[in-house]
């Protein structure tokens, strides 16, 4: 039995020389069973084997006990690994005796271990470690996923463990991967590569790539797949589409050029902007860096060089031959390698910004209206002439051209036609002026005219009067001949001004001057005129204190029954004690005060006034029956006009019918509608309504006859020439047939003497006013004048009294 184990077997003595070997042992040895028995370890083995074994053997005799081993080792040229049993060998007295051993050869089985073990290994270290993620799905869920895939998706491999296919893919894309894996069961689809996309832990999208392969797993069937993270291609991919898109779609032309400047490529916009079909360009050298010899070319090489990019404007041609203004930016592109490779050019025509900026450009230095350079740009234009003058004495001239009346125009056309006049206006000018200055609008009814090209005053008053004739012509407005006049105003410099604001303040002194000297004429600038400018000055600042201060006071001129020669009335004409002028005569002021406004509040002073000092005389009982204010055409602008008058009558006490309001045919005439309004609502207080200085103005007595008015005053100037005079006499006498007719009364004013008054009594007069009778006079003095007059009244009634007798 022991010779015919297949394991070996053997029992060696305390010496460890062999006792017994079986056939199965001795067979490996190659000796035969009965030549071992004396033998040891060592005529078998080699030296190292030989001890390993004795050491085992050792281990079993100290211990007494059976122990196992493994033990390795060569024969022959041949390896072998035992499993080998020993156990100790006792005598008859149960002495340890020997160790008998048992072994069975594993050389095979633990070969094919070791072979299988580093196949495992080369598994695990290909699945774990690759750079590519793997799975296993089976029944719709992972039942594993490499650390890589794990990675991938930003989950801890082991939650990943059967994890389900909605928790790992967006709603949409799991239910195509499951419909997708039934189909491929159902129609045992082997290989799939398809994409899809993830949800990572941290909920963002992670796009995927995945190559899957239907396997059997555990028996049943599975997927097993490789899955490439794709996020960054696909990322690549739209980015570079999107370039793509931008490059195609952008309004602006983009150029790609080669480092010698050769088009690379071009979008539709290049070929929009410039004409040039793609293929037309691509090739060809660029005109981008075509020196033009102009300081753009260069500083855009310079910046090209330094910076690597420029920005700014230049001019380009389109394939027709016109030229277009381009914004330009372009950039040097390098390579990975830092070297110089391409040229990125975006550029857009910007011919409709320029035509805007040009337009502002235009508005900012001209006036819309006619067109002609304005203020601001004549301002310049004149400093600019100053400086070229570098000092020399000329020529350079200022002319201050203001139409007279014009508001008067304005106010009775309406706007759009004092526009039209002034454009009208402006072109007359222009056609006069020619080369010869620069016409600008100074903005209103006023022109400015600089002059750089004359040889002397003479020509400049020829001019002035060019100008005057030109624009005395009559035109039409609104089917009426409308006859403009004109006042200028010179200033030259250097005698008249040094710089530009000096020149513009005396030619527009020299106008005023012009204008006082009775409009429709010209005027140079001469040193004297600035201190009548002063005056004014002086007059403005203190008008606006006059008020506070009392410096205004009422003079009192009476009016006198024409048949009676009883005092009817009063006319009441204000003046100013200015503290440093003296008395000061109201054509002095009032038409400042009309220009600055002032007029408002002075006019509705002087009606509180006059009504207040009416009602005190009659308490001291003095009783004038009438009182005369004038009103200015600016306080018919005030809304408060016929308000203002009903608190004056109401405050003071005076009846309506004693309060009189003078106004001019000019004030009716420049805002008819709105002024027969006003007059009807005075008219409706019960004041009294007369036309002062009748015959000036337009003299209708028709038109008149649609005002509410109860008075005409013949002007001083037809009276001055009574009763001598035939044109006087032929107006004063149709003026009072006709106001008879139209049942107005007659004040006639300026009535110096008894010639005058007598004639005026003669031909129908209602009432006389004038030095004759009395000159105004402070309210302090007037009761005396009235006792004089009452007296002289009563004393020309005896006399006719006695004369009839
Ligand atoms: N040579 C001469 N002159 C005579 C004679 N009789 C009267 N006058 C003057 O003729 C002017 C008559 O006043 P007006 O025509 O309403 O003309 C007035 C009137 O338009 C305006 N004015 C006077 N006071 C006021 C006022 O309180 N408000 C307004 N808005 N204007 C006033 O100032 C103008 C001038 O007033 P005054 O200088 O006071 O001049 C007054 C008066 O002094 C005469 O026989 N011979």
């Amino acid at each position: 039995m022991v010779n015919n184990s297949p394991n070996m077997m053997s029992l060696k003595g305390l010496d460890g020389r062999f006792l017994l070997a079986n056939r199965a042992y001795s067979r490996m040895l190659g000796v035969s069973e009965h030549a071992m028995v004396g033998t040891a370890l060592e005529d078998y083995f080699t030296e190292d084997d030989a001890s390993r074994i004795k050491q085992q053997d050792a281990v079993v005799l100290s211990c007494l006990e059976p122990r196992q081993f493994e033990e390795s080792f060569s024969v022959g040229g041949s390896n072998f690994t035992m499993l080998v049993s020993k156990f100790p060998l006792f005598d008859s007295q149960g002495r340890p005796a020997g160790v008998g051993s048992v072994d069975t050869d594993i050389t095979r089985s633990r070969e094919e271990q070791q072979a299988k073990k580093e196949a495992e290994d080369k598994y695990w270290a290909l699945v774990e470690q690759t750079l590519v993620g793997i799975y296993i799905m089976q029944d719709e869920k992972l039942v594993y996923v490499n650390p890589k895939l794990a990675d991938i998706v930003g989950y801890p491999p082991q939650e990943m463990q059967n994890m389900a296919l909605e928790r790992l893919l967006p709603a949409s894309e799991a239910g195509r991967i499951r419909l997708q894996i039934k189909r491929r069961l159902r129609e045992n689809i082997q290989i799939m590569h398809y994409t899809t996309r993830a949800i990572s832990s941290d909920g963002h999208l992670v796009d995927l790539e995945v190559h899957s392969r239907l396997v059997e797993y555990e028996g049943k069937p599975a997927l097993i797949g490789v899955v490439v993270d794709i996020s960054d291609r696909i990322a690549a991919d739209t980015n570079l589409k999107l370039a793509a898109k931008v490059f195609e779609n952008s309004a602006e032309g983009i150029l790609i050029l080669d480092a010698d400047a050769h088009i690379i490529a071009v979008n539709h916009a290049f070929t929009r902007i410039t004409g040039y079909e793609q293929g037309e360009a691509l090739g060809k050298l660029s005109r981008i860096f075509a020196d033009n010899g102009d300081a753009t070319s260069q500083q855009m090489q310079q910046a090209l060089a330094l910076h690597g990019q420029w920005q700014g404007e230049m001019r380009d041609r389109r394939k027709n031959g016109d030229w277009y203004p381009a914004e330009l930016s372009i950039s040097l592109v390098r390579d990975d390698a830092g070297c110089h490779s391409n040229y990125v050019a975006v550029f857009s025509d910007i011919t409709v910004r320029k035509q805007a900026e040009e337009r502002l450009q235009f508005l900012a230095n001209h006036d819309p209206l006619t067109r002609l350079p304005n203020r601001s740009s004549l301002i310049s234009r004149l400093e600019q002439a100053i400086v070229e003058m570098s000092g020399e004495p000329g020529p350079l001239a200022v002319m201050f051209i203001d139409l007279d009346r014009f508001k008067l125009i304005n106010d009775s056309f309406g706007h759009q036609s004092g526009d039209e006049l002034l454009r009208e206006i402006a072109i007359r000018l222009s056609n006069s002026v020619g080369e010869r200055g620069l016409l600008a609008r100074q903005g209103g009814d006023e022109f400015t005219l600089l002059l750089t090209e004359f040889a002397d005053q003479a020509e400049l008053a020829a001019l002035a009067e060019d100008i005057l004739a030109v624009l005395g012509r009559g035109l039409r407005l609104e089917e009426h001949e409308v006859c403009v006049t004109g006042s200028i105003g010179i200033s030259v410099f250097p005698n008249d001004g040094t710089d530009a604001r000096s020149l513009l303040k005396n030619a527009d002194v020299a106008m005023y001057r012009a204008k006082d000297a009775g409009k429709n004429t010209y005027q140079f600038f001469d040193a004297e005129m600035n201190t009548q400018t002063f005056e004014r000055l002086l007059l403005e600042n203190g008008m606006r204190q006059a008020l506070e201060r009392g410096e205004f006071e009422l003079h009192y001129q009476p009016q006198l029954n024409a048949a009676s020669r009883e005092m009817s009335g009063v006319e009441v004409l204000i003046r100013w004690r200015h503290p440093q002028l003296g008395l000061i005569q109201p054509l002095r002021f009032i038409p400042l005060a009309e220009e600055t406004g002032l007029i408002k509040p002075i006019g509705d002073w002087v009606l509180q006034e006059a009504c207040r000092q009416l009602k005190a005389w009659e308490q001291a009982g003095l009783y004038v029956p009438r009182v005369a204010v004038n009103l200015s055409a600016r306080q018919f602008e005030q809304s408060t006009l016929v308000d203002n008058v009903a608190r004056a009558l109401q405050t003071t006490g005076l009846e309506a019918g004693r309060l009189e309001l003078e106004i001019t045919e000019s004030m009716i005439m420049q805002n008819p509608v709105e002024t027969v309004h006003q007059l009807g609502e005075l008219k409706a207080l019960g004041v009294w309504l007369s036309i002062d200085d009748f015959g000036t103005g337009y003299s209708s007595l028709s038109h008149l006859k649609r005002f509410p008015l109860d008075t005409l005053k013949i002007d001083r100037s037809f009276v001055d020439g009574l009763p001598d005079d035939e044109d006087s006499v032929a107006i004063a006498e149709a003026i009072l047939a006709m106001s008879r007719k139209l049942k107005f009364s007659v004040v006639a004013e300026g009535v110096e003497n008894a010639a005058q008054a007598d004639f005026l009594e003669l031909k129908g007069c209602t009432l006389l006013q004038g030095y004759h009778f009395g000159k105004p006079v402070p309210a302090t003095e007037f009761p005396a004048l009235a006792a004089q007059l009452s007296q002289s009244a009563r004393l020309a009634i005896m006399a006719d009294w006695q004369g009839g007798l």
